[in-house]
């Protein structure tokens, strides 16, 4: 038998990403067939703290690709959230001969990598999240896949609240950025898109461009909204009241985050898998790994937390132009 090359442990955190599995197969067989032993961590950071991992092997990650959710389950974890939850989990670490640990979940899960790399655990993080709320990357897994499922249901909206000549509000997740919010509006033609980093609180205004539509010969509306603005149900009814108009709130929620993940979230998340354990053979240390312009990178996790991002105006200027606002102006 020959040497292994030292202990890799693997963990999934934060809320489920279609393509996690993806990203888990990668790193697994990428590191078994470099040399490394591969270990899956159940339940996140709480799977460290409980000593809750096993060892994987080529095959424990058959049949697992084109499956939504993630098979080592997740969580959030409060204790870890604790100076003492890190520190233990350090500890841990250390104690098992886990040198690396590879975290695949979103801007909070980084926060604890980050912090529990300051107690000489080297961290890697793959970024897991349907949101895209992470600044060095222009890709997070599962984004691509929970805009299409929400998509889809809006399409299935529409033909309901076109025969019934209503206007349908739509809640979308995405925490407190607004990317899939932005996305559905485009791709599914809404004629008000509200998004946490644009939205003004005008609602007399929002009001009145829905009288305006309905005046020019509109049957129907689709105003997708996003979570950080929320209040739907409240903001259905507000609409009603003020223009007659039969008004539902739909709030897509949880189904967002489930299915089959597509193929770009199938690829991305396995060449960033890919990418975690040619990181770790180049002895790079406390890098987060991301796509930008198209190609994978990594980045050192200090400066990854420097960096922000916004909704970009042209996107938003188009699905303005794009909805039936500028009629109006
Ligand atoms: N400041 C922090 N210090 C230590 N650990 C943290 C911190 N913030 C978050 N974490 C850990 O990461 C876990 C996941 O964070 P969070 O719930 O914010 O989800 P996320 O990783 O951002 O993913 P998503 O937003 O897609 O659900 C937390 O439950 C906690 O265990
Ligand atoms: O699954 P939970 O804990 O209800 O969290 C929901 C949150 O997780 C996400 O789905 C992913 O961060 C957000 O869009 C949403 O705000
Ligand atoms: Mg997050």
């Amino acid at each position: 038998m020959s040497e292994t090359k030292g202990k890799i442990a693997v963990l999934t955190s934060g809320g489920d990403a279609p393509g996690m599995n993806a990203a888990i197969r990668a790193v697994v067989r990428t590191g078994i067939s470099k040399g490394y032993e591969v270990y899956g961590v159940r339940r996140g950071y709480n799977g460290i703290l409980n000593r809750e991992m096993d060892l994987l092997t080529f095959h424990d990650v058959s049949e697992k690709l084109q499956h939504g959710g993630t098979f080592l389950f997740t969580a959030r974890s409060a204790e870890f959230r604790e100076e003492e939850g890190k520190k233990k989990a350090a500890a841990i670490c250390k104690e098992l001969g886990i040198e690396t640990l590879i975290v695949i979940g979103g801007d909070g899960s980084f926060t604890g990598a980050k912090n529990l790399s300051k107690y000489g655990v080297n961290v890697i993080g793959l970024p897991g999240t349907i949101d895209l709320d992470i600044a060095y990357t222009d890709y997070t897994i599962g984004f691509d896949t929970a805009v299409n499922t929400a998509m889809e249901a809006i399409d299935r909206l529409r033909e309901t609240s076109n025969s019934h000549e209503r206007c349908s509000v739509v809640e979308v997740m995405g925490r407190s950025a607004g990317y899939i919010a932005l996305w559905c509006g485009i791709a599914n033609g809404a004629e008000q898109i509200l998004i946490p980093e644009k939205f003004d609180n005008n609602y007399d205004k929002l009001i009145e461009e829905i009288k305006n539509n309905r005046a020019s010969g509109m049957t129907h509306q689709i105003i997708v909204n996003a979570e950080g603005i929320g209040h739907s149900y409240g903001l259905a009814k507000k609409i009603e009241e003020a223009t007659g108009i039969e008004t539902r709130a739909t709030i897509l929620g949880h189904l967002q985050r489930g299915g089959s993940p597509t193929a770009r979230d199938r690829v991305y998340a396995s060449v960033m898998g890919a990418y975690a354990i040619d990181c770790i053979e180049k002895g790079k240390k406390n890098r987060l790994i991301g796509y930008k312009e198209g190609h994978v990178y990594d980045v050192d996790i200090e400066e990854a937390f420097q960096m922000t991002k916004s909704i970009d105006d042209y996107e938003y200027e188009v699905a303005g132009i794009l909805g039936t606002r500028c009629e109006y102006k």
